[in-house]
C-alpha cells in the first residue's frame, strides 16, 4: 500500500563517479515505509551505484545519503536495514540454520529461526552446509539473512536472479508481506513481471538519472502508445518510416511496432502493403514503455 509518509532513506543530488563513468548523475531519490519501491533500468544505469550509496558501501562524489536521518556508514542506521547484495560470501562450513542463527543474533527483535526458513523456502535444507547449496539455493539464504532481523528498510539488488519459478513467486509473497507490515523496500529487478507483481513505485533510471517515477500504470500512460503486431512484406526501413513509429523490428514474416498513434500507423501501413495480415493491436507493455524511456535519455544525451 502506497503511503505519504516520509522517506526512511534517500539520496539527496548525489553525483557518483565509478572509474571514467558517471554512474550516478546528480540523483535524488527518498524510499518510503509500506511501500515497495522498484529500481529499473538497463545494464550498467546506474542501480547497484545507487545501492551502494544508500546502504553506506559508497560514498557519493557530491549531494548526501541518508538512512533513517544518519549517515548510512553509521551502524545504528544500518542495524534496521537487511540487504541482499547480487553478490556475497556465506560461510561454507556452517548449516544454513546456524548461518541464519548467526546474523540473527545480531537483532534485538529477530523471527524465530524456524520462520526465517520457512519465509526464504529452506525449511528443508537447514541442515546442509553452506559449501553444499546451488546458486539459488545460496540466494534464499542471502535473502533469509536479509530478512531476519526484521528490518524496517529491506534492500534487494536483484534478489530473483537465479531463482527458480516457486522460489521467486515465495520471495514475492514475503517481500510483498514486509511492506505490508510497514516496512520500506527497495528492490533492483531486470524482470519486469516482478515490478509489476510488486512494486507500488517505479523509478526507472538511465546513466544515472532518473526518467521516470511512478506507479507501473503511470509510466505505462507515459509514453502512451501501442504495439501493432501483423504479417508484413515490408522491410524494417519502411516500417520506422510510417508515422508515429518508436521502433519496428522483425522476426520472420511478423513484424513488431511501437507507435505513438496505433490508428494512423496502421492507416499508412495499410495503404503501403494491401496483402498485410494478422493485424494485432495492444496497449504497449512495460517493457515497450521502459525502452522508449531509456532510449530517449540517450537519445537527449547523445
Ligand atoms: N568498480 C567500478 N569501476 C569502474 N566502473 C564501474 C565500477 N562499478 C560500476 N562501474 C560503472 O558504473 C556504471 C553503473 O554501474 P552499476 O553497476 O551501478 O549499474 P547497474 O544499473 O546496477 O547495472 P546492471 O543492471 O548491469 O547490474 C556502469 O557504467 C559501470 O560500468
Amino acid at each position: 500500500m502506497p503511503s505519504d509518509l516520509a522517506a526512511v532513506a534517500s539520496l539527496s543530488s548525489v553525483s557518483k563517479r565509478m572509474g571514467t563513468t558517471l554512474a550516478l548523475d546528480d540523483l535524488s531519490l527518498g524510499i518510503r515505509p509500506g511501500e515497495v519501491t522498484a529500481l529499473l533500468g538497463p545494464n550498467g544505469a546506474g542501480k547497484t551505484t545507487a545501492v551502494g550509496v544508500l546502504t553506506g558501501r559508497l560514498l557519493p562524489d557530491a549531494g548526501t545519503a541518508d538512512l533513517f536521518g544518519l549517515d548510512p556508514r553509521r551502524p545504528v542506521a544500518r542495524a534496521r536495514m537487511g540487504v541482499m547484495l547480487q553478490s556475497a560470501s556465506l560461510p561454507d562450513v556452517l548449516t544454513v540454520r546456524e548461518t541464519i542463527a548467526l546474523q540473527s543474533g545480531y537483532f534485538m527483535e529477530a523471527r524465530k529461526i524456524d520462520d526465517t526458513l520457512a519465509l526464504a523456502g529452506l525449511g528443508e535444507l537447514a541442515d546442509r552446509r553452506g559449501g553444499a547449496l546451488s546458486g539459488g539455493q545460496s540466494r534464499r539464504l542471502q535473502f533469509a539473512l536479509a530478512i531476519c532481523g526484521r528490518p524496517d528498510l529491506l534492500i534487494l539488488d536483484e534478489p530473483t536472479t537465479g531463482l527458480d519459478a516457486e522460489a521467486r513467486r515465495g520471495l514475492w509473497t514475503t517481500v510483498r508481506d514486509t511492506a505490508d507490515d510497514g516496512a520500506a523496500v527497495l528492490l533492483t529487478t531486470h524482470y519486469l513481471e516482478e515490478a509489476e507483481a510488486l512494486a507500488d513505485r517505479v523509478v526507472v533510471i538511465a546513466e544515472g538519472r532518473i526518467v521516470a517515477d511512478g506507479t507501473t500504470a503511470e509510466i505505462r500512460a507515459s509514453t502512451a502508445g501501442a504495439t501493432i503486431r501483423c504479417r508484413t512484406g515490408l522491410p524494417e526501413p519502411a516500417l520506422l518510416g510510417l508515422p508515429q513509429v518508436r521502433r519496428a523490428s522483425r522476426s520472420g514474416g511478423e513484424a513488431r511496432i511501437l507507435s505513438g498513434d496505433a490508428v494512423a500507423t496502421v492507416r499508412a501501413l495499410l495503404e503501403r502493403d494491401g496483402a498485410c495480415s494478422d493485424l494485432r493491436i495492444e496497449a504497449a507493455s512495460l517493457e515497450d514503455a521502459l525502452s522508449t524511456l531509456t532510449d530517449k535519455t540517450l537519445k537527449e544525451a547523445a
